[in-house]
Formats: C-alpha cells, sequence, structure tokens
C-alpha cells in the first residue's frame, strides 16, 4: 500500500517502516527556540541538570522575535537572556530583530525538504511550503529534544486538500487558506496532516504557498505539507542548498479525508470575530468601518504581499482617521521592499512601517488596539484580547482585501478595484 509523505519521512527518520497511527522515536533535524517560549521556559533553568546537555547545536536554532524591539525593560531582559543563554552554549544560529522565526527559519537556509523541524511555536508547520516536516512543541517537549536530538512523535493521517483552477486576480493563498479553514473547522484536523496540491497550489509563489502552510496549526493540523516542485528548488538554491531528500506521497497512499475546491471560482474570504473559522465572503461583510489596518506577520508580511498592497494603493492616500500599518515580515524583505520603492509606495499611501517583528500580531507591543477598535489583518489569530483590548474586533483577510478597504476605511472587496 502506497504511503503519504509524513509516513515517508517520518519512518526515513525513525528507520522504520511507519504507517499513520504508529508511534516512534524520531530524530529531529533542527530545533527552534523563540524568544517567548524558548530558553527562558523551563529549558534554561533545567537543561543543565541533564547530563547531556544539547546534543548538537548545530541543529540548534534561537531566535528572538516576539519580544523585538523590546517594548519595556523586562521585554528587553528576555531578549538579552535569550541572546546570552545562545551565547552561553556555542549557538551560532542566533537571530534576533530579523522578524518573525518562521520567516527566518526559511530564509536563513533551516528549512529543508525531508526533514523534521520543530520549533517553540505553533506556526512552525509554515515550513511544510518546503516539503520539511514541521509542527509547533512545548518547551518541555523542547527541551527534551535538544538534549536528545529526538524524540517521540505519531505518525498522523493525512487529509487532501486539492486546489483546482487558477485564482481571480486580487484572490489571494490567504483567500484559499480561509475557505479551507472554513470548511476543516478550526479543530477540524486535530493532529492530522493536511497535504495540499492542485494546479491552483503549484502556481502560487513559494511566497505565496507559505501563508497556507502557516495555517494549517489553526485547523488543529500537526503539519501542513506542499510537494518540491521547480519553484521550491530555485527558492532553496538561492539559499545554497542542493543536496536533500525530498518525499512525494504514493499516487496509492491512504487519506483519511480528501476535499476539492474550485479556486476559479473563490472569491475575497473574511475571518470575522472572534473565531479564525468565522469565515464568509467580503461582499457579505464589506462596509464595516475599521479603525485599524495590518499587513504584516508571517502569514501575510511577504514580499509578494507587500507587493499586490503597494500595487493597490499606487498614486492614491489611505481613508482619513484610520491607521494602515505595515511590518515586513524579515529585514531581508525590508531591504527589498526598499530597494524596489513598494515601501516608500505603502509610506506615500499613508501606511506606517514598523520594524519587522510579531510584536503587532500577537499583541505584545505596536499596533495595540483600543477597546470597541476594530482591525483587518494579514495575520492568522484574531481570538479575544490578540491585538490589545479584549473589547477590540480582528478581521483576518489576505494582503489585497487589507490594502483595498485601507483605501476605504471599510472591509472592501480588492476585485471591485476598477484598474
Ligand atoms: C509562541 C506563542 C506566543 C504563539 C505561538 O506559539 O504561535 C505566537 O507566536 C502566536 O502566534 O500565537
Ligand atoms: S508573526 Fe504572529 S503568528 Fe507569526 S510567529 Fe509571530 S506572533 Fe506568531
Amino acid at each position: 500500500m502506497g504511503k503519504t509523505m509524513s509516513e515517508k519521512i517520518l519512518s526515513a527518520k525513525s528507520g522504520l517502516d511507519l504507517k499513520a497511527g504508529d508511534i516512534a522515536w524520531v530524530s529531529v533535524d533542527k530545533a527552534m527556540l523563540d524568544d517567548i517560549l524558548g530558553p527562558r521556559v523551563q529549558i534554561a533553568e533545567h537543561l543543565p541538570k541533564l547530563s547531556t546537555g544539547i546534543k548538537n547545536v548545530d541543529n540548534v536554532v534561537v531566535i528572538s522575535d516576539h519580544y523585538t524591539p523590546p517594548a519595556t525593560v523586562k521585554q528587553a531582559e528576555i531578549v538579552k537572556f535569550t541572546r546570552d543563554w545562545s551565547k552561553e552554549y556555542g549557538i551560532q544560529n542566533y537571530y534576533e530583530f530579523k522578524g518573525p522565526c518562521h520567516q527566518v527559519m526559511a530564509e536563513e537556509g533551516h528549512v529543508v525538504p525531508g526533514t523534521v523541524v520543530l520549533g517553540t511555536d505553533s506556526h512552525t508547520c509554515m515550513g511544510g511550503a518546503l516539503g520539511a516536516f514541521a509542527s509547533g512543541v512545548g518547551s518541555t517537549e523542547m527541551l527534551g529534544i535538544i538534549s536528545q536530538g529526538k524524540t517521540w512523535l505519531k505518525v498522523p493521517e493525512t487529509i487532501l486538500v486539492e486546489w483546482a483552477g487558477s485564482l481571480p486576480q486580487y484572490v489571494m493563498a490567504k483567500d484559499m487558506v480561509l475557505h479551507t479553514i472554513k470548511h476543516i473547522g478550526h479543530a477540524g484536523a486535530t493532529y492530522k496532516a493536511i497535504e495540499f496540491i492542485g494546479d491552483a497550489i503549484d502556481a502560487l509563489s513559494v511566497d505565496q504557498r507559505m501563508a497556507i502552510t502557516n495555517m494549517a496549526v489553526e485547523m488543529g493540523a500537526k503539519v501542513g505539507l506542499m510537494r518540491v516542485d521547480e519553484k521550491v528548488e530555485m527558492y532553496l538554491q538561492d539559499k545554497g542548498i542542493f543536496s536533500y531528500e525530498a518525499f512525494y506521497s504514493d499516487p496509492d497512499a491512504t487519506y483519511c479525508q480528501v476535499l476539492r475546491f474550485d479556486a476559479s471560482s473563490l472569491s475575497p474570504q473574511v475571518a470575522c470575530p472572534h473565531e479564525v473559522d468565522n469565515v464568509h465572503d467580503v461582499r457579505a461583510i464589506k462596509d464595516k468601518a475599521i479603525d485599524q489596518f495590518y499587513l504584516g506577520s508571517c502569514t501575510g508580511g511577504r514580499y509578494s504581499d507587500l507587493e499586490i498592497a503597494a500595487n493597490i494603493v499606487k498614486g492614491k492616500k489611505i481613508a482619513k482617521g484610520v491607521r494602515f500599518l505595515v511590518s515586513p515580515a524579515s529585514q531581508s524583505i525590508w531591504e527589498k521592499a526598499s530597494q524596489s520603492g513598494v515601501l516608500g509606495t505603502l509610506a506615500k499611501s499613508g501606511a506606517t512601517i514598523l520594524a519587522p517583528t510579531c510584536g503587532v500580531c500577537v499583541g505584545l507591543h505596536s499596533g495595540l488596539l483600543a477597546a470597541k477598535e476594530r482591525c483587518l489583518s494579514t495575520s492568522n489569530r484574531n481570538f479575544i484580547g490578540r491585538m490589545g483590548s479584549t473589547e477590540a474586533e480582528i478581521y483576518l483577510a489576505s494582503p489585497a482585501t487589507v490594502a483595498a478597504s485601507a483605501l476605504k476605511g471599510i472591509i472592501a472587496d480588492p476585485c471591485d478595484i476598477k484598474e
């Protein structure tokens, strides 16, 4: 009987012939610790008690991203602690102020097809766009991983999601994943793998594919996987990565569920307060007044996100009285968007450009919402209190929808744009 990508990757990393449901010790190729759930939580305290220390520091990546730039002394202390801990243990792969960890992991070449990448952040699953078994784990589990170089995992069953057809103009990958979440639900894929295939997936850039795998966890999924194709190969070559073993699901692999969608008939989607699966067509919600628009995060702050937003606002001004915050998902995206003029176009429209950070997305600093305010955001979570006041409302949408809406100060359908 054929195997899925998950079964093949975990079989290779365990040395066993595994199938969905099996539990096995699996070697971990890259362990990512972020500043919020990394060293400062149990790990620094208990690691010295383990005779092993860190099994292989080359496999450990530490990224300060939630508290950078620090907005309080406490946050600065956490970043300093994370930095000092990494230095004490000789960890070369330490990054700070570079942007959200998942974007940094991909950009710095730490996510490789056919490998197991585990991180102390739930959106680690974004790495599945590069054909890696990438997933979030807790701090205690991470302590075991860095000291043993392995962990035990149950091989997940796989839900196959096929997106056929081709996206209409201004309909994006974010709309595809919001529509998928609407059908599967915020817990419908608990401990499953979701494999995304189809012409509309293949047509996406790697940047855009990452918006989809990033939100696999918003359906409860362990991993979100996509095939390694020539676009992924080019992305990796650009990072100097040429040798790896990519795995592909067999034609006769077994799936626990198969969902098929048509991208050609998809319209812009929006997740309404206060659940990520409270998804509706924008045209059913539009005209709702919005106070703050946010273009950023590891879900919607990549270059192609900024570029489509800049193309929409070019030569225009955002609505009076609203805020349009833009935070590139990494330092290198910031540089590229600065050099290309994309950031300048956004700024000229009235956007406020912020440093690459998690802060706005997770309500730790920058862009906090006051009571009764509404935010339309390209990020991935909209639960109560996520971005500031518990009396604020957060709507999740694509970069095109956020940009088109910022021009009007209300939720607007980008497909209504007159060229
Ligand atoms: C690390 C943690 C605070 C959280 C996560 O694990 O995803 C955060 O990054 C988020 O997006 O909610
Ligand atoms: S940008 Fe948001 S979703 Fe991504 S890692 Fe940071 S806090 Fe989490």
